[in-house]
């Protein structure tokens, strides 16, 4: 049987790297030049993954949040898209402390996101080779997109739907870690009161 999801994204990066403009495209398959830089915006949207049904909600964080709003957005989702603009060095460099972030206030767990490098529409323009990218999203562990809100090229779907995959498989192997861990204190428990009444 099918099953229902629900799967919280936050969407993170430098100012003006595109991140209304790929949660528009994403939403509705369109690209609007200019937004209001201050908006956060969260979206709701349901969409079959592998059969199952996934709400996702998609906060649309603003480049320049004060640090307690970005540690609550942190804290709140399971999976974040990393994004920087492959004509802006710049926001590349914050990708790593974007990352530090994110594993300061989810520790212990493990963070789930994806790198995502926008503006590839702008080759001419390019700061930021590919390569740079694919390499630093395998030091990192993490899926890795080139894409383009404005042209849409890049497959800006699937990169959300695979992040909400991954947000599911970790979810499906902590819960599991977790049964696991309460079932084995419930069997040492037994275990302990069955020596004392032995002895
Ligand atoms: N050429 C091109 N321009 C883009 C693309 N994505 C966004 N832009 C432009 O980049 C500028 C910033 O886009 P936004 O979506 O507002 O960026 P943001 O990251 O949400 O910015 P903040 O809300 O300030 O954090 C706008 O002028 C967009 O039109 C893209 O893929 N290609």
């Amino acid at each position: 049987m099918a099953k229902t999801a629900e799967v919280k994204i936050a969407i993170l990066g430098r100012a003006g790297v595109g991140k209304s403009a790929l949660v528009v495209r994403f939403l509705t398959k369109r690209f609007i030049w200019e937004y209001d830089p201050t908006l956060e915006s969260t979206y709701r949207h349901q969409a079959t993954i592998d059969d199952d049904l996934v709400t996702m909600e998609l906060l649309d964080t603003a480049g320049q949040e004060d640090t307690i709003q970005r540690e609550g957005h942190v804290r709140w989702a399971d999976g974040f898209a990393i994004v920087y603009d492959i004509t802006d060095k710049g926001s590349f460099d914050e990708v790593l402390p974007f990352k530090n972030l994110l594993d300061e206030i989810k520790k212990p767990k493990n963070v789930t996101f994806i790198l995502v490098g926008n503006k590839a529409d702008l080759d001419h323009c390019r700061q930021v080779s590919t390569e740079e990218g694919e390499k630093l999203a395998t030091e990192l562990a993490c899926a890795f997109y080139e894409c383009s809100a404005c042209t849409g090229e890049g497959n800006i779907s699937e990169a959300f739907y695979e992040l909400c995959r991954e947000v599911r498989r970790r979810k499906m192997v902590q819960g599991k870690t977790r049964r696991r861990s309460s079932t084995t204190h419930v069997k040492q428990a037994i275990n302990k009161m069955l020596t004392k009444i032995s002895s």
